[in-house]
């Protein structure tokens, strides 16, 4: 009953002077409206007599009465506010604990008795804290004891272990419950199991810690790649001119290390590049940074160096190492190495600029004879190191597959339909981005790649073609450059009919060219080599027709299906009466042997009707196209336009 509010003094009911009638009625009023006080106030002015006390003695009763009432009504309130609170315990898939003063558990519901594998009576008088892992429980107990009275916190990821000494991860809710009696306070607890949330994180950190690592370091040999190289040098540059201080930059290049994995094989070339990558992580120190660049190139920053003397100390070492031989599977080999030097500031204070100059004090060592090194010097040849580089990249590109083609319309002039196609090779460099075959085909058959690319080249376009005619885009014909070089190789027409074999090309519609000025050169083995490819049933073409004073007698001999006139001679017809007799001749010539022949490099329509007069029937130039991706040759030739 202390819930009622306290009497409010009111002048108009002290019931002075009023006769007891009047008091008692107003006493019953009070009672009803539930103001016990106030009738108690009431009552209190009356005279005492019996009857007045029998009176008062029934609104007391009646008093009590509805007292009882509202405590029974309470009661039922409490009960259904229990009832609602145990079911809300039992369900609750969240687990939830009571915990008393000294720190037991009270009440476990039934998921924190899953959760913590707390089976029946178990947990009762055993310690909450020690559910909670070592590593955490002084943390908790420390939050838990400076918790303010009435209050609640939350204590994120605590680790926790179950009984059956299984680890989990969950945050735990302490809130302090209410309580009349002062001494006693108790605790609820809420986990909220995260054991899979903080698990996924974990997991989604260790994939991103490793895809950092993999993209800074090279797979083979763990150490830095180019990124992370990169990276380090930007910073070497930012202390070395914060501090003013100097350091080196080494470009390292193992001399015939091609030869290694060409002989015997691409497993041991890669347990050499391990144990020189040990080798050379051996020489550093913990400032200085070792990367590999890729292939067998890596690189060296020596930092905060006191003069170029320590440079030169350093490469005697990496020298001396090198004289030794490397054990790699049982067996031993020896390497040598070439080295590049760049030194800041002297050599270069911008990032590029350093990479140059050390890379060109590396090919200077190499074409210094090899196994060697060499500082940079300002009059060393940028020209001759951006050629070897090029080079060195051109063996990469091979492995790396940096070759596609582009494929040229061969239209017939009457009607301007596609008769063929010729495949032209292009060199998709990761710096220097789409490069030129007149740039790479001559470099490749210096060499010796060429037998490699051009077969790489061959099987790329006969793929295509059948790819083509798989979609139901027909190309009549696939022309494929040749290089002379290729032609020495007695196994070329066997690689040939491979590929053939191996795509499922027609070799009827497979035309093989070879450039006259260089097939004239090399006619009699040329004879040869080109009888042995007609015998696989492909026809063969005489590039740049013109160019290269070929002698009659060879060109009879040769089983050749057609000319190519040059486009250096349809480049001036009917504007130059030298061009057009060419031409004209070139024609006849032709005919005069029994073969076809395509004109190259037709761009204008006076040339396409010039030739079409004359009797060539065939051709290709930019006035029909120009080299295109097979998405654009597919797009211009070969769906049909709407
Ligand atoms: N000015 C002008 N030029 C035209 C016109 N139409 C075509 N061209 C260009 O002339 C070249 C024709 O190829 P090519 O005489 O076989 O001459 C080729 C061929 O000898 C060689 N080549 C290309 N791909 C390969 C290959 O896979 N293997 C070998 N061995 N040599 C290749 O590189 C040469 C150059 O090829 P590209 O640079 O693609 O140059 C192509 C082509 O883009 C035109 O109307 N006007």
């Amino acid at each position: 009953m202390s819930s009622r509010p306290p009497p409010r003094p009111d002048p108009t009911e002290d019931g002075l002077g009023e006769p007891a009638d009047g008091l008692r009625e107003r006493a019953l009023a009070a009672l009803r409206a539930r103001r016990f006080d106030l009738a108690e106030e009431i009552l209190s002015h009356e005279d005492p007599g019996p009857a007045a006390l029998i009176e008062n003695l029934r609104i007391y009763q009646a008093e009590l009465e509805i007292q009882n009432e509202e405590l029974a009504q309470s009661q039922h309130r409490i009960q259904e506010a229990l009832d609602r609170f145990t079911s809300f315990f039992n369900t609750l898939p969240i687990a939830e604990l009571v915990i008393d003063p000294q720190g037991l558990i009270q009440e476990a519901n039934p998921a924190a008795q899953r959760l913590f594998h707390l089976r029946g009576a178990h947990f009762h008088q055993h310690f909450f804290a020690r559910l909670i892992a070592e590593s955490d429980r002084e943390t908790v107990i420390d939050v838990w004891s400076g918790l303010a009275e009435n209050s609640s916190t939350v204590i994120p990821e605590v680790r926790f272990r179950s009984r059956s000494d299984e680890d989990f991860i969950g945050d735990l809710h302490i809130a302090q419950i209410p309580s009349l009696d002062q001494g006693a306070r108790r605790y609820v607890c809420a986990i909220i199991d995260r054991t899979e949330a903080v698990r996924q994180r974990q997991r989604l950190r260790e994939t991103s810690e490793r895809l950092d690592y993999l993209a800074h370091h090279d797979a083979l040999t763990g150490l830095p790649n180019r990124t992370y190289f990169q990276e380090r040098l930007e910073q070497c540059l930012q202390r070395a001119r914060r501090y003013r201080r100097q350091f080196a930059l080494l470009f390292l290049d193992l001399d015939r290390f091609k030869e290694v994995n060409d002989t015997l094989g691409h497993h041991v070339g890669d347990a050499l590049l391990c144990r020189v990558a040990e080798v050379l992580s051996a020489q550093i120190r913990t400032v200085d940074t070792i990367a590999r660049l890729g292939g067998d190139e890596f690189v060296v920053i020596l930092e905060d160096i006191p003069a170029p003397r320590f440079v030169a100390h350093f490469v005697d070492r990496v020298m001396e190492e090198f004289d030794r031989p490397f054990q790699v599977e049982g067996r031993e080999f020896f390497v040598t190495v070439s080295i590049g030097i760049s030194l800041y500031p002297s050599d270069g204070r911008e990032f590029e600029t350093l990479v140059r100059h050390a890379d060109i004090a590396m090919y200077q060592a190499k074409k210094a004879g090899r196994n060697g090194f060499s500082f940079f010097e300002p009059t060393m040849s940028e020209g001759a190191a951006e050629r070897l580089r090029l080079e060195h990249d051109l063996r990469l590109a091979l492995q790396r597959d940096e070759f596609i083609l582009y494929y040229q319309p061969q239209v017939d002039l009457t009607t301007g339909e596609l008769i063929g196609v010729e495949a032209l090779c292009r060199w998709r460099h990761p710096q220097l981005g789409l490069l030129s075959p007149t740039l790479f085909i001559p470099m490749a058959e210096q060499l010796g790649l060429i037998d490699t690319l051009g077969l790489k080249v061959l099987e790329l376009g006969c793929r295509q073609i059948v790819d083509w005619d798989a979609a139901g885009l027909h190309v009549p014909r696939l022309a494929v450059n040749l290089s002379v070089r290729e032609l020495e190789r007695s196994q070329l027409p066997g690689r040939i009919a491979a590929i053939l074999e191996r795509t499922g090309m027609d070799p009827a519609r497979l035309e093989l060219e070879v450039t006259e000025s260089k097939l004239m050169r090399h006619a009699e083995m040329a004879i040869h080599a080109l009888n042995a490819m007609r015998a696989l049933g492909v026809t063969l073409a005489i590039d740049d027709f013109g160019t290269g004073y070929s002698s009659l007698s060879y060109l009879k001999r040769l089983p050749l299906n057609r000319l190519k006139i040059d486009r250096s001679f349809v480049k001036g017809l009917t504007q130059d009466v030298n061009d057009d007799a060419i031409a004209r001749a070139i024609i006849a010539l032709a005919r005069a042997l029994g073969l076809e022949v395509l004109a190259e490099g037709i761009e204008a329509r006076e040339q396409a009707d010039f030739l079409f007069r004359e009797g060539c029937i065939e051709g290709q130039g930019y006035l029909y196209d120009r080299p295109l991706t097979p998405e654009e040759l597919v797009v211009n030739w070969l769906e049909p336009s709407e």
